[in-house]
């Protein structure tokens, strides 16, 4: 892998979890600077991770060959703008992770049609376990693909989409959906404090369940969700009654629905921002 300088502009939770992900894959964190408006989240990067700090974003554009855009989709505009005026983009390659702004948009912002790869990652990056889907035009050179493609590799799982708006099918599935499961989890676990658990133990009952059923969906790549769930669901048990309670209240159309919302949502940002 290469190890370009990589700037990330704006330090907030989504640098943070690609960059502790790439410090722990050995990505040299004197190759890596992060730029942000205040100061308190650049010293905590630059102790517990060691990388370069800045609160000038045009001082992380300049030190860079490849440039994270990562401050929210509505900052955006007003960032790209203001380190145009300061800083030649010639050679640079750069990588927004904002939900919602298409490349084209995103190169308006910049002032030029320099390559732009778009990446839907999210935060389990932090651990190793991240989630990236990726775009570029077809005038994105082979090199930039793979060297950005090598970057969200080094802190989880892949995948290229063939069409822009397969990005926002990425968001619904995988940059947003960490949210639906804590939402999950934290209905679960209020309901086993509700039976009588404490806190601590309704936490542990419920993160070790999730977390061994996540594995098994990993390990059992040949059987179906449907079989699986089917392997814990005795005739007539509890399961059954608990599933059924779930089909009942319609869960499979929540779930739709929720999804086509976060789909809608940036659908607009593209129109907003
Ligand atoms: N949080 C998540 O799970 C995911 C976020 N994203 C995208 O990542 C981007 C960042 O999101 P988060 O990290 O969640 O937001 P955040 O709010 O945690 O971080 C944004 C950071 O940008 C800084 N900032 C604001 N204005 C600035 C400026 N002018 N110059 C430099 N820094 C500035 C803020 O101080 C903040 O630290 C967004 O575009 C979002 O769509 C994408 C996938 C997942
Ligand atoms: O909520 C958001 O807009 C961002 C994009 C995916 C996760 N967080």
């Amino acid at each position: 892998m290469q190890h370009r300088k990589l700037a990330f502009i704006g330090a907030g939770n989504m640098t943070r979890s690609i960059v502790a992900g790439l410090v722990s894959s050995g990505y040299p964190k004197e190759a890596i600077i992060a730029s942000n408006r205040s100061r308190p989240k650049l010293d905590a990067l630059q102790e517990e991770l060691g990388i370069n700090v800045t609160q000038s974003n045009d001082e992380a554009c300049q030190f860079a060959d490849a440039i994270v855009l990562s401050v929210k989709p509505q900052m955006m505009a007003d960032v790209c703008a203001a380190m145009q005026q300061q800083t030649d983009f010639s050679g640079k390659l750069f990588i927004s992770i904002a939900a919602g702004l298409p490349v084209s948009r995103l190169q308006e912002m910049l002032g030029g049609d320099y390559p732009v790869v778009r990446v839907m990652p999210n935060t389990p990056s932090l651990l190793g376990m991240g989630m990236s889907g990726l775009y570029a035009q077809d005038s994105v050179s082979q090199a930039d693909r793979d060297y950005v493609a090598d970057v969200m590799a080094a802190v989880g799982k892949t995948l290229w989409v063939e069409q822009e708006d397969g990005i926002n099918g990425v968001i619904a599935a995988a940059g947003s959906s960490p949210a639906y499961f804590f939402l999950f989890l934290q209905a679960m676990q209020d309901e086993c404090m509700a039976q009588g658990f404490s806190k601590d133990d309704a936490r542990l009952l419920v993160q070790q369940a999730m977390l061994g059923a996540a594995q098994m969906v990993c390990e059992n790549p040949q059987l179906e969700l449907s079989e699986l769930r089917a392997q814990v669901t005795s005739k007539g048990g509890t399961t059954a009654a608990a599933v059924n309670s779930l089909i009942d209240s319609d869960l499979q159309q929540i779930v739709a629905k929720a999804m086509q919302a976060a789909v809608a949502r940036a659908e607009e940002m593209a129109t907003l921002f």
